[in-house]
């Protein structure tokens, strides 16, 4: 899979990365190991879960990792404020021959993902882990944002498909290929973006604009016209001048294709109040006899609109949602952070704990080589998560503790479980296969994760929080050390 734009992931990095690795590579630190994870410290859109996304771009920027000579061209002008240049010779010579040598695991796309678990983590020589750095946050944010937001309007309409309309209001050209995917990742049906569809395989549809109607002498003679060309996809915009008219407009026209042997597929109304045109278009199609014309919805919507227009019994055939969607317009982003974790310096058989120390007990990171145990139910149900060390066993109760209010704890033994993190990367060559890249299968497996959530868990306003916690003896490590660096013992 490619992206569709020469990327540079090399260069889409801050700065800071370039300099950091200058200065690992100044004092002799290139061979000192470190351990990252990604997570980040609250649901999307006060949501009780996310759908991880992002991990096919990540596989792909590891795949296309180099420094051209063009690269490092430009980054050997670089003025320092100082004066002279920013960058050394040698290290730049370093950076021409640079093969990125990281192990990635991360979930799968499309699997349901809570906030504190790590989504990826990388294993490598530390200033490849911060050169990935940068670029593994931007793909992974966005991408997980919008997948989220598709699965809650997904969810708000049920069993009526979405179309991503979102590239027009998209933010750039690469925000709007990579939401698009996202959105069908999270289980929209179809994109309206032909780019995305062609470049991630994902399925594309869409009707017509305003514009198509005014460009006509009369609303019938454009939708005449547009029956014609397009007999087999022919969905009608019947709201340009009055919604009853179209509606009466595109009846005729309906009738016309059948005697032709064709069928109307739909109408849509993009704009008024749409329960209410619904279910007087839907009266008056039938009445018709166009039952089986079905109806499309769109105009600013989003997972609360569409909720409402359910519960007013709107008759809808199938969703449009753009601008609200492709930009995740209530959350502009995920504030997911890459935080290191352990280090292994040369020579050392052992990982050393790392942890940052703050005041907020929300911004305490966790130690050690981490991955999740997914425990269920026996109805398949989610259990809990447990984040725990690999290097270390795990407790025999299985018990989990919520690093925020260590009150709530869970026992999780004898249930069933499954790991989440899996192969992306080794010695940095990517190793996720195909299989593990396509978007029609991380939908797949975003629907079926999210249908084995609680009903609970899914409303959109005041979820109920999901257990995920720290491995006791993982919680307990990391008390001691936050005890041991504030030298309080
Ligand atoms: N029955 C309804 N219940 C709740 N929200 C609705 C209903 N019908 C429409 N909406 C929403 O109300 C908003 C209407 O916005 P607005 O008043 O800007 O649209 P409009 O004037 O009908 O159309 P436009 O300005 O696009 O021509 C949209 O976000 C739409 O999705
Ligand atoms: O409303 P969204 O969820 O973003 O869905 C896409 C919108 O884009 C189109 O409108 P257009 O760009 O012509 O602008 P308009 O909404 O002002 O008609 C379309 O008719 C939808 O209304
Ligand atoms: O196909 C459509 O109807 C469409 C596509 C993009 C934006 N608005 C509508």
């Amino acid at each position: 899979m490619n992206s569709g734009e020469t990327y540079e992931y090399s260069l889409l990095t801050d700065l800071y990365q370039l300099t950091m690795a200058q200065g690992y590579w100044e004092s002799g630190k290139t061979d000192d190991l470190a351990c990252f994870h990604m997570y980040f410290r609250e649901n999307p859109f006060k949501g009780g879960f996310a759908v991880a996304c992002g991990m096919s771009q990540l596989a792909e920027m590891v795949e296309t990792f180099a420094f051209s000579d063009d690269d490092i061209a430009y980054l050997a002008a670089l003025p320092a404020p100082g004066g002279g240049r920013l960058f050394k010779q040698g290290f730049l010579e370093y950076l021409r021959a640079f093969e990125l040598d990281v192990d990635i695991d991360a979930v799968l796309e499309g699997t349901v993902v809570f906030a504190n678990e790590p989504l990826v983590r990388v294993v490598g020589p530390i200033m490849h882990c911060q050169l990935l750095e940068t670029a593994l946050l931007n793909c992974v944010n966005f991408q997980t944002l919008i997948a989220t937001k598709a699965a809650r309007v997904c969810l708000a309409a049920a069993d009526a498909p979405v179309a991503e309309f979102g590239l027009r209001r998209a933010q750039g050209a690469g925000g709007g290929l990579w939401a698009s995917r996202a959105a069908v990742v999270g289980g929209c049906a179809s994109t309206s973006n032909v780019l995305a569809g062609k470049l991630y395989g994902l399925p594309v549809s869409g009707t017509h604009a305003h514009s198509w109607v005014m460009s006509f002498p009369t609303e019938i003679d454009a939708f005449r016209a547009y029956a014609e060309a397009m007999p087999k996809n022919c969905v009608l915009l019947v709201d340009t001048y009055d919604v009853r008219q179209g509606i009466e407009n595109a009846i005729t026209v309906g009738l016309e294709m059948r005697e032709r042997g064709d069928r109307l597929a739909g109408i849509r109304i993009d704009s008024g109040d749409l329960a209410w045109l619904s279910k007087m278009a839907r009266a008056r199609l039938d009445e018709a006899g166009l039952a089986d014309c079905g109806i499309v919805l769109s105009n600013d919507l989003d997972e609360y609109t569409i909720q409402s227009l359910r519960d007013q019994g709107a008759s809808v055939t199938s969703y449009g949602v753009g601008t609200k969607l492709a930009t995740a317009y209530d959350q502009p982003t995920l504030g997911g952070v890459y935080k290191l974790s352990a280090t292994k310096n040369a020579g050392e058989k052992e990982w050393r704990d790392r942890i940052k120390i703050t005041e907020q007990a929300v911004k305490l990171t966790v130690p050690g080589v981490l991955d999740v145990r997914r425990y269920y139910h026996d109805d398949a149900r989610l259990a809990g998560d447990m984040v725990y060390d690999v290097n270390r066993g795990v407790n025999k109760r299985e018990l989990i503790v919520d690093p925020a209010d260590s009150l709530r704890r869970k026992v999780l033994a004898n249930k069933r479980y499954d790991t989440l993190l899996e192969p992306l990367a080794r010695a940095g060559e990517a190793v996720l296969a195909q299989d593990g890249r396509d978007a029609m299968k991380a939908q797949r497996r975003a629907a079926a994760q999210v249908a084995t959530l609680d009903e609970s868990q899914k409303r959109m306003l005041n979820p109920h929080s999901y257990p995920v916690g720290l491995e006791c003896g993982l919680f307990e490590r990391r008390n001691n050390l936050v005890v041991q660096l504030r030298g309080i013992e």
